[in-house]
C-alpha cells in the first residue's frame, strides 16, 4: 500500500472510538499510508444505559494494528512511535492480576448516574466541581461511573481498597494492555483524559483528594497522570513489539492537535457519534458562564499545559445511525443526504435529539428527544433534513456560547469527522453559523493528532511549526442564507429545544 512518494519511517496511531477502533499509519508529511478499522458492539441493557465489552475492544485494537501494518507493507522497525487517542470518559475497572474487566465499560453517553449526580450536587455542591475540575456535575463524566461500579458490582469495593483493581478510560486500558497487561503493563493516563473524570484538579493537574473522598473513590484504583506527549513504555507483544508508546490524548483534544490549533482563539469541531467543538484558550483556564466545559487541550512533555473551552453535543452522527438502524428510514448513513436533498426545507419539523439529555450549553439530564412542528405535510425527507439541521443548530448554540465566554468571534470553523462528508450538512452549517466552514485534506484529524504528539515525543517532528506546515485546506463552504430566514429558523429551533426539557420527572424516571 505504500506508494512511491511515501518512504519510512512512520508513526502509527490507534483511535479507540465510540463505535469502532482504528489504526492509521502516517508518514512524515502527515499523509495517510494505511488504515484498518473494526466496529464493536453497542450494548443497550436499559433505556439510557450504554456499555462496551472492553475485551472485544482490546481484541479489535490488536487486529486493526496488525491490519494497518500489513496493509502498509512495513514492520515494527519502520515505526518510530505509537500514538493513542480514544473516546473520552468511558469508564472501565479491571483486575490487575488477571487483566479481566469486572464489568462492561460504561460509555460516556450512559445516563445511569443521573440520580447519583443529583445526590452529589446536594451533598457536595455543584460549584466545587466546576471550580476544581472545570466541569459541571453530570453523568457524562467518569467519576460518577466509577462510583456506580464500586457500589453495584458485588465485592468490588473491598477488592479496590485491597489494591487489586485498576480504573482507566480507554487510553489507560489500551496502554496497559499494549505494554504488557498483567505482566508489567504501565497504568497511566494523560492530562486531557484525566480532565474528563471530574476527579482531576484542573489547576494542579493532580487527582483532587477532597473530591475523591466525597465520591468515595479509593486512590489505589487511579492511574498516574502524565503529559500527552512522552514515552510511557514500549509495546510488549504483537506486530509493534518494542515500539515506544509515546502519546495519549482524548479524541477531541487529539483532533484539536491534528487541526494544528496551537494558537489561542483557534477552534475546531469534530462531527462523529457526537460533536465536540474545542477552542484553544492558551496557558490559563477560562471559566465558562455559558454552559461550556473548561478542559485541558494538551500538554507536550514538561511544557506548560494548554487549556481549551469545549462545547459537547451528545447526539449528532448517532442520530443518523438511529434513523438507519432503529427507524430503517435510510440504508446507509450517506443516504441521509440524498433523502434530505429531495426537499427544499424541513417542512416545519425540528428534531431535538436529547436522547442522553441535553449537553452543552444546557446540561439538562431531564430532557428527552422530541420532534416538534409535525403536520400531515411532513415526510420522511423533511425529517431527514431536520436531523441534519439539528447538528447545525446545536453547533450554532455552542459557537454563540464560545464567543460570549472567550470574546473571540469565529472567523471560520475548521471541521472534521465522519459527518463532514455530507455536503448538505456542511452548507447548512455555514448558513446557520453565518461563517465559512473549512475541512482539511486529512479529515482523520483525531489519529493525526495522536500521531503528531507521539512524533514530537520521539523527535520525529521537531516542533509544532513543522506540523502546521502539513495542514492543507480541502474544501470550504460559505454562507448563502439570508439573515432574516436564519434568525426566524433559529427561534423555531430554540422553541423546540424548550419543548424537550423537563420530560423526565418522578413519574417517568428511568430505572
Ligand atoms: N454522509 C454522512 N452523513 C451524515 N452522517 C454521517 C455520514 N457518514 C457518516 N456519518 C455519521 O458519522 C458517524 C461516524 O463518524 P466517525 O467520525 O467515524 O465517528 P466516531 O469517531 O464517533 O465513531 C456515524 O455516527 C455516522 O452516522
Ligand atoms: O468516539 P467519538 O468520536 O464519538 O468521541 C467521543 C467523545 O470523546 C466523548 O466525549
Amino acid at each position: 500500500m505504500t506508494d512511491a512518494h511515501t518512504t519510512g519511517p512512520f508513526i502509527a496511531a490507534i483511535d479507540q472510538g465510540t463505535t469502532s477502533s482504528r489504526c492509521i499509519v502516517f508518514d512524515k508529511d502527515g499523509r495517510i499510508v494505511s488504515v484498518d478499522q473494526k466496529e464493536h458492539e453497542q450494548i443497550f441493557p436499559k433505556p439510557g444505559w450504554v456499555e462496551h465489552n472492553a475485551t472485544e475492544i482490546w481484541e479489535n485494537v490488536q487486529e486493526v494494528v496488525a491490519g494497518a501494518i500489513v496493509k502498509a507493507g512495513i514492520t515494527a522497525a519502520d515505526v518510530k512511535a505509537i500514538g493513542i487517542t480514544n473516546q473520552r470518559e468511558t469508564t472501565l475497572l479491571w483486575d490487575k492480576n488477571t487483566g479481566e474487566p469486572v464489568h462492561n465499560a460504561i460509555v460516556w453517553q450512559d445516563t445511569r448516574t443521573d440520580a447519583l449526580c443529583k445526590e452529589l450536587g446536594r451533598n457536595v455542591g455543584q460549584d466545587r466541581f466546576r471550580r476544581e475540575t472545570g466541569l459541571p456535575l453530570a453523568s457524562y463524566f467518569s467519576g460518577p461511573k466509577v462510583r456506580w461500579l464500586l457500589d453495584n458490582v458485588e465485592g468490588l469495593r473491598e477488592r479496590a481498597e485491597r489494591g487489586d483493581i485498576l480504573f482507566g478510560t480507554m487510553d489507560s486500558w489500551v496502554i496497559w494492555n499494549l505494554t504488557g497487561g498483567a505482566d508489567g503493563g504501565v497504568h497511566v493516563t494523560d492530562v486531557t483524559n484525566a480532565s474528563r473524570t471530574l476527579l482531576m484538579n484542573l489547576h494542579e493537574m493532580t487527582w483532587d483528594q477532597r473530591i475523591l473522598q466525597s465520591m468515595e473513590i479509593p486512590a489505589a484504583v487511579l492511574p498516574e497522570i502524565r503529559s500527552s506527549a512522552e514515552v510511557y513504555g514500549l509495546a510488549k507483544d504483537g506486530v509493534l513489539a518494542g515500539v515506544p508508546v509515546a502519546s495519549a490524548l482524548g479524541d477531541q483534544q487529539a483532533a484539536l492537535f491534528g487541526q494544528t490549533c496551537f494558537s489561542e482563539g483557534e477552534a475546531k469541531s469534530t462531527y462523529g457519534t457526537g460533536t465536540f467543538m474545542l477552542m484553544n484558550t492558551g496557558e490559563t483556564p477560562v471559566n465558562s458562564y455559558n454552559g461550556l466545559l473548561t478542559t485541558v487541550g494538551y500538554r507536550i512533555g514538561d511544557q506548560k499545559p494548554v487549556y481549551a473551552l469545549e462545547g459537547s453535543i451528545a447526539v449528532t452522527g448517532s442520530l443518523v445511525q438511529w434513523m438507519r438502524d432503529q427507524m430503517g428510514l435510510i440504508k446507509s448513513a450517506a443516504e441521509i443526504e440524498t433523502l434530505a436533498s429531495s426537499v427544499e426545507d424541513n417542512g416545519g419539523a425540528y428534531f431535538v435529539p436529547a436522547f442522553s439529555g441535553l449537553f452543552a450549553p444546557y446540561w439538562r439530564s431531564d430532557a428527552r428527544g422530541v420532534i416538534a412542528g409535525l403536520t400531515r405535510y411532513v415526510t420522511k425527507a423533511h425529517i431527514a433534513r431536520a436531523v441534519l439541521e439539528a447538528t447545525a443548530w446545536q453547533t450554532r448554540e455552542i459557537t454563540d456560547a464560545m464567543t460570549k465566554d472567550s470574546g473571540v468571534e469565529l472567523a471560520a470553523l475548521k471541521v472534521d469527522g465522519g459527518m463532514t462528508s455530507n455536503n448538505l450538512l456542511m452548507q447548512t452549517l455555514a448558513d446557520f453559523l453565518d461563517a465559512p466552514v473549512v475541512r482539511p485534506m486529512v479529515a482523520e484529524t483525531t489519529c493525526l493528532g495522536a500521531a503528531y504528539a507521539a512524533g514530537l515525543a520521539v523527535g520525529f517532528w521537531p516542533d509544532t511549526d513543522a506540523l502546521r506546515a502539513n495542514w492543507r485546506r480541502a474544501a470550504e463552504w460559505t454562507p448563502r442564507m439570508d439573515a432574516d430566514t436564519r434568525e426566524r429558523e433559529y427561534k423555531s429551533w430554540l422553541k423546540a429545544v424548550e419543548r424537550s426539557m423537563g420530560w423526565l420527572d418522578d413519574n417517568t424516571a428511568e430505572e
